[in-house]
């Protein structure tokens, strides 16, 4: 099976319980007032190992002073180079990391990364990985990968009827649940991502370079893919990427971060065709004077679907 299949048109019989775990009216209404992602002047400081005996690492401030709101339903880019504290970035937001100063906020309620208890904020978000290659385990079948999101977000039910679902979902066949990895192109891995990320009923789906491991077309698929998940399910997107070629098709929204700062945060068509700063100049100027560099093609053909 190659990857053709066009983006989440949803043909299978089993409807996709996911949407289940929505908040009800009730708790909609409690949020109603607040964004659904706020960070308000966060900082995030690192120590490197200290080099020699009794001397002390140097401090890396990773973050810093980095305020975003973001809406239910916003498509964002965050951009930057290396290093410039994007990783940093989502790892606060998603609670996986605690900041050093500041606060964040999703729907209204505090992130604590050090309290334990982040079943919540776990429900109510998906996380896409750059590899699709190194993102699964190649001993557990799809459907074993698949479930993990829903055992972390203590989903009670049938799940593998929901990751049979899931699947047809994103474009692949539900029989895709039995096989293993290695059995699917880049193109599918990153779709199963998707299915991974998303199979419990997330609010934000968050991307760390998610297309980025693959060739133009079959990027532009997941792209495509992403979008309709958007409009279908309402879903609000953060993603990371380094290609500022993919940022019109993947967001309205761009934020520039340098050296952990926030140094610009725009309309993309706007901030693209009108940068501000002069970081922002520069990196428009070098992706026009700059070919495709993340070309590549997929690492493994495309296996055929018996
Ligand atoms: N655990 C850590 N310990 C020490 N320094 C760290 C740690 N994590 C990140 N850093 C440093 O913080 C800075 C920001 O890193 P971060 O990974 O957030 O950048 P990035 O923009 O995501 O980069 P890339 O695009 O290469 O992934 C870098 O200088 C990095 O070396």
């Amino acid at each position: 099976m190659n990857d053709q299949t066009p983006a989440a048109t949803w043909t299978g019989s089993t409807p996709w319980t996911g949407q289940l775990n929505l908040p009800d009216a009730e708790q909609r209404a409690r949020e109603a007032g607040h964004p659904l992602v706020e960070l308000t002047d966060v900082s995030k400081e690192f120590r490197t190992p200290a080099r020699k005996l009794f001397e002390r690492g140097q401090v890396v401030r990773a973050l810093d002073g980095a305020s975003l709101t973001i809406e239910r339903g916003e498509s964002v880019a965050i951009v930057g180079e290396s290093g410039s504290g994007k990783t940093t970035l989502i790892r606060q937001l998603l609670g996986l990391s605690k900041p050093t100063t500041g606060t964040i906020r999703f729907a209204g309620r505090e992130v604590d990364a050090r309290s334990g208890d982040l079943g919540w904020l776990r429900r109510r978000t998906g996380l896409v990985f750059q590899d699709p290659y190194s993102s699964f385990n190649p001993r557990r079948t799809i459907e074993q990968s698949v479930s993990e999101s829903l055992e972390g977000a203590g989903v009670a039910g049938d799940h593998g009827a929901m990751v049979r679902a899931v699947l047809e979902l994103v474009g692949l066949p539900a029989s895709a649940a039995t096989r293993y990895p290695d059995a699917f192109s880049g193109g599918q891995r990153q779709r199963i991502a998707v299915a991974r990320a998303i199979v419990h009923g997330p609010e934000l789906l968050v991307g760390d370079e998610p297309v980025s491991a693959l060739d133009v077309l079959v990027r532009a698929r997941v792209l495509g893919l992403l979008a309709e998940l958007r409009e279908e399910f309402g879903l609000t997107l953060v993603t990371i990427t380094h290609d500022l070629g993919i940022v019109p098709q993947l967001a309205e929204r761009t934020v520039v971060m340098q050296g952990g700062k926030i140094v610009e945060d725009g309309p993309t068509a706007e901030l693209l065709e009108a940068p501000t700063h002069p970081y922002t100049r520069e990196l428009v100027a070098s992706r026009l004077r700059l070919p495709d560099t993340t070309w590549r093609g997929e690492a493994s053909a495309p296996p055929s679907e018996g």
